[in-house]
């Protein structure tokens, strides 16, 4: 038998420490599961999973899908209710004047809205749209509660469930987002594209606000993390597995032990890309605070408790790549670097 490998891709920085982004298969023992999920959360808040339980074909419906909305024309897109929040986006990104290549469709993962979104976004057949949507998110929640639950135990929280509970919630604020980002146009004839240079922004820099992402995506890369290195990895595209990023929510529901990744989708490629995003959220009236477990006299809360609702509106009110913890820090940076130098010069 193989033995499963921790990592895939490598990289070496400068000191030639060799960083890349582990790979976690769900099918090994479960101490073993749990221990390799905090690691992951606690080093690149990143991994792909690999022998997850989402079937082949309710991935494959929802790509299909994907695909056929965004080959409409933009009057018909248009037609499926601008995104604000939710409906059809194109180009812009958020409330503030943020701006991608791509155009994207955001729901709300209650079945209600499900329902009723699909009347405008599959005008010719809302039943089977909305039984799509449903059927991927029961099951990526499904995989993402496995995950909550793993990382319960690999942090020791007494309660396993404890984390898994927020997201199962029936008021649970998750969302679903389909991204399409187009292929780069050739400038001409004698184009060449290996020659091609990554500078358009598909998706600018960030870090998702909510517990956990579930991300899928066809053939196409783009993706790229960054590292507490300050080094971007790009992300190798496996429309067969998931990747999983941490949120903020998670960083604080674990006091800083995990770290919410920071992201970006640069395109470069002559396909287009589509992924799909899970955002695992609390529902909007949940507290959102260090579990008690994660607290300890010599490691006391960094956050002032706060709901859900209330870091929505924080988030909504910046653009997307403020980092929108801070305002949410018991000590705020300035003052934590002040008492440090103070510290220094006695
Ligand atoms: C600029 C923004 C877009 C965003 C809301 C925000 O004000 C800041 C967070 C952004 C983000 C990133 C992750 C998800 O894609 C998203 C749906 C979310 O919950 O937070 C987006 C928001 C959005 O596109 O509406
Ligand atoms: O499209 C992607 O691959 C990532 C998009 C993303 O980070 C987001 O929608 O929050
Ligand atoms: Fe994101």
């Amino acid at each position: 038998m193989v033995a499963p490998s921790p990592t895939s891709m490598m990289l070496r920085t400068k000191k030639t420490k060799a960083v890349g982004i582990p790979t976690i298969d769900l099918s090994m023992e479960r101490s073993q599961l749990s221990e390799l999920v905090v690691k992951a959360c606690e080093e690149y808040g990143f991994f792909k999973v690999v022998n997850h339980c989402v079937p082949k074909e309710v991935i494959s419906r929802l790509e299909e899908e994907g695909t056929e909305f965004f080959s409409k024309t933009s009057f018909e897109k248009h037609q499926a209710g601008t995104s604000t929040p939710f409906g059809y986006g194109c180009k812009n990104i958020g409330p503030n004047g943020d701006m991608g290549d791509l155009e994207y469709l955001l729901l709300h993962t209650n079945p209600n809205s499900i329902s009723e979104r699909s009347k405008t976004i599959a005008k010719d057949h809302p039943i089977k749209f909305s039984c799509i949507i449903n059927d991927y998110v029961e099951a990526v929640k499904e995989l993402t509660c496995e995950i909550l639950e793993l990382a319960a135990e690999g942090l020791w929280v007494p309660d396993k469930s404890s984390l898994s509970n927020i997201i199962q919630d029936v008021h649970s604020d998750s969302l679903l987002r389909i991204n399409h980002y187009p292929p780069v146009k050739k400038s001409n004839d004698n184009w060449d594209p290996s020659k091609l240079q990554n500078n358009t922004i598909g998706f600018g820099e960030h870090s998702d606000p909510q517990i956990l992402t579930i991300l899928r995506s066809n053939n196409v890369g783009g993706l790229q993390i960054s590292t507490q290195h300050g080094l971007w990895l790009p992300v190798p595209p496996d429309p067969n597995e998931f990747y999983v990023m941490v949120g903020d929510a998670l960083q604080v529901l674990t006091n800083g032990r995990f770290v919410s990744v920071r992201h970006r989708v640069l395109t470069n490629t002559t396909k287009p890309r589509m992924s799909m995003m899970y955002f695992a959220a609390p529902p909007l009236n949940w507290w959102i605070s260090p579990l008690s477990k994660m607290v300890t006299a010599h490691n006391p809360s960094l956050y002032k408790p706060f709901t859900w609702a209330q870091y929505k509106q924080a988030a909504y009110a910046l653009r997307l790549g403020d980092t929108r913890l801070d305002q949410f820090m018991r000590i705020q940076k300035q003052e934590a670097s002040n008492i440090e130098n103070a510290s220094h010069s006695t």
